[in-house]
């Protein structure tokens, strides 16, 4: 909690500071007139027993005045921090997408703690905007408490006690928000499951299969459920912390009798005025106030210390381990590697000629280590991978060459481990054992994110951005969003020219149903804009084509990989790129200069078509038969 108040004065002091002192001063003078009005009362009192009515008259005033300030200072200091509150949840925001995509690998996202810790996160955002208030007031009503104390000290000693009353209903508000945080955090898979279904309940992409299969009523009813089970969590978890907190209220308000009855003793055994009577009444009442006030604050935040724990726990979930090798060095062929045995699959004429791979001489080094042109290729030493915190082995001990400039085309059945294996090469994640060399550097040896920005692909399940036609195609390389020179070439050589030209808003007409008017497009349209966002890369290294063709037909795929093909050719003869294709259609797969065939994560195979269908294996047989299905 205190975490949290510090957390937000920080992020408060390094976004506005001017702001965060005026209101913290304004809400100062309102705090202090709180408890002098009860001191200006009690003297009130007195004067007007007294009859000095001038001296009456101006306590009066006094009093009004403390009032007022006690009203409106908290007013005009809200002024300043609600607009500070809004930036600071405006920066956590920023903050947790940009922790979402922190890492360069994705494996995050396969752990079921980020995932959760993001729905906690972004659900507790909503509340954020709260803390900088809470802190704020929360401070204010500490110097209060500590006024009001010592004045009711020296009115009677054993008033002195009364904040330490206010310690039972501390401690059991504690533990009631324990219980209620407790219960949200064991409800946060529910969530999820509840989130994700309404979402596949109301949204435009998956309504086709929703309405055609009728599968409203069970989506909701699942929904019904999850979401029963949470709220039945949460309420019970509410009653719970709702009579803790009571119990604790009750218990000061023992106390608070208690403090009363004891200056209303000393009235009447004549040791204490009329006048300490009222300052006491009115003083005693505030201490209720103000601890009543402070435990609400004090829940808010630790509310929002979950939040700040959890913005903790996701930035050191993505804080990387230092690598040990210095970035972009080659490592000499050959070099012992934990997991790594070093054997190629050297037996086939494709990678015989290439089964060596020396450090680089004189080449260009671009940044991050990465070459500015590739050399010899990418290869694949004994990678073994599986995706984290499960034990099954999805690529296992795989060892491939892939000169520079060649195409790689990879084939196998469902699941065979495909889409893993180009996204280890695009670095999306690790080798768990074994490595992959770029033009002899290992890739995690290399700048992520500078091996990334030189990779262009388009994968099954492309992005589809409900914004402009410009950003669909401009986030490819975010250089050229506002250059449309460079929109348009890129469209070209998608073939997506025409698609842009019939629309109203031309570049900048919106897509999709989602928010705003936009427009709708075709499964083929969307997947030509998505060709157009990788073919705007500049000097890639590396081009994957991943199944994006799965929806077409054999004459649509074979247009979209020529289309492909074309910049492919440019990337390899300019910079050596290595291009690689996935693909179930074995005639689009036919011309790649090297066909690797992967079969439960193991290759099986791999050479040209011409070598493959020569062995008579696992290649020659599918060939045949699709080859037989379109005959
Ligand atoms: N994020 C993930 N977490 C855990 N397992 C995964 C993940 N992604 C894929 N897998 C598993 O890895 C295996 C290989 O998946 P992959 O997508 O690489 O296969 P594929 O050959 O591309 O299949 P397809 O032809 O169906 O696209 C599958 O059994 C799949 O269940």
């Amino acid at each position: 909690m205190l975490r949290a108040a510090r957390f937000f004065l920080v992020l408060g002091y390094r976004t506005d500071r001017r702001r965060l002192l005026t209101a913290a001063i304004l809400m100062t003078i309102g705090y202090l007139a709180g408890p002098l009005v009860g001191v200006a009362l009690g003297a009130l009192t007195n004067a007007a027993l007294d009859q000095q009515t001038s001296l009456a008259v101006s306590l009066g005033v006094c009093v009004a005045t403390l009032l007022i300030f006690e009203l409106m200072m908290g007013h005009f200091a809200h002024l300043y921090y609600f607009e500070l509150a809004d930036l600071q949840q405006l920066e956590l925001t920023d903050e947790v997408a940009r922790l979402a995509h922190g890492n360069p690998q994705i494996d995050q996202f396969d752990r079921p703690r980020f995932a959760e810790l993001l729905t906690l996160v972004t659900e507790g955002l909503q509340r954020v905007r709260s803390a900088l208030e809470a802190t704020l007031q929360l401070s204010g009503l500490l110097l209060q408490v500590t006024i009001t104390t010592v004045i009711l000290a020296m009115v009677e000693p054993w008033l002195l006690l009364l904040p330490l009353a206010a310690l039972p209903p501390v401690l059991l508000n504690n533990t009631a928000q324990k219980v209620l945080d407790s219960a949200r955090d064991a409800s946060a898979h529910e969530v999820q499951l509840s989130t994700h279904l309404v979402s596949l309940a109301t949204t435009g992409s998956s309504a086709k299969e929703v309405r055609l299969f009728g599968a409203q009523a069970p989506i909701v009813a699942r929904q019904r459920a999850a979401w029963s089970a949470t709220t039945a969590r949460v309420w019970s978890a509410h009653r719970r912390s709702a009579l803790l907190r009571a119990a604790g209220q009750a218990w000061f308000a023992c106390a608070y009798g208690v403090a009363v009855f004891l200056v209303v003793r000393q009235a009447v055994t004549g040791s204490a005025n009329v006048g300490q009577v009222v300052l006491v009444i009115t003083l005693a009442v505030q201490v209720s106030v103000q601890v009543s006030g402070a435990l609400a604050l004090l829940g808010t935040l630790q509310g929002v210390g979950r939040t700040v724990s959890h913005v903790e726990e996701l930035r050191a979930a993505v804080a990387r381990p230092a690598s040990a090798a210095g970035p972009g060095q080659p490592v000499p062929d050959g070099a012992a590697h934990p997991g790594a045995s070093g054997a190629l699959v050297g037996e086939d004429p494709a990678t015989a000629s290439s089964g060596t791979v020396t450090a680089p001489v004189g080449e260009p080094v671009g940044s991050g280590g990465v070459p500015a042109r590739l050399t010899r290729g990418v290869r694949f030493e004994d990678v073994t991978f599986a995706y984290p915190d499960t034990d099954r082995v999805i690529l296992d001990g795989v060892s491939l060459d892939v000169p520079a400039g060649s195409t790689l085309a990879v084939v196998g059945d469902n699941g065979a481990g495909k889409s893993t294996f180009v996204k280890l090469l695009c670095g999306l994640y690790r080798p768990t054992s074994g490595r992959i060399l770029v033009d002899g550097v290992d890739l995690r040896d290399l700048d992520d994110a500078e091996w990334q920005a030189r990779t262009a692909t388009l994968f099954q399940d492309f992005a589809r951005f409900e914004l402009t036609i410009r950003e669909n195609v401009g986030v490819g390389r975010l250089a050229s969003l506002d250059v449309d020179e460079d929109l348009w070439a890129a469209l070209d050589r998608a073939r997506g020219r025409g698609i842009v030209e019939k629309q109203a808003g031309g570049l900048d007409q919106l897509l999709g149903h989602g928010y705003g008017n936009g427009v709708g497009l075709s499964g083929g349209q969307w997947q030509t804009l998505g060709l157009g966002r990788t073919l705007l890369r500049r000097e890639p290294l590396l081009l994957v084509l991943d199944e994006p063709a799965a929806a077409l037909d054999a004459a649509a795929e074979h247009a979209l990989f020529e289309r492909f093909v074309a910049t492919a050719d440019e990337a390899g003869r300019a910079g050596g790129a290595i291009t690689c294709f996935v693909s179930h259609r074995f005639s689009t797969v036919r011309d790649a200069d090297q066909i690797v065939v992967l079969d439960a994560g193991k290759v099986r195979e791999h050479g040209d078509h011409a070598a493959l269908m020569a062995r008579g294996d696992l290649y020659a047989e599918l060939f045949g038969l699709q080859a037989g299905a379109y005959a």
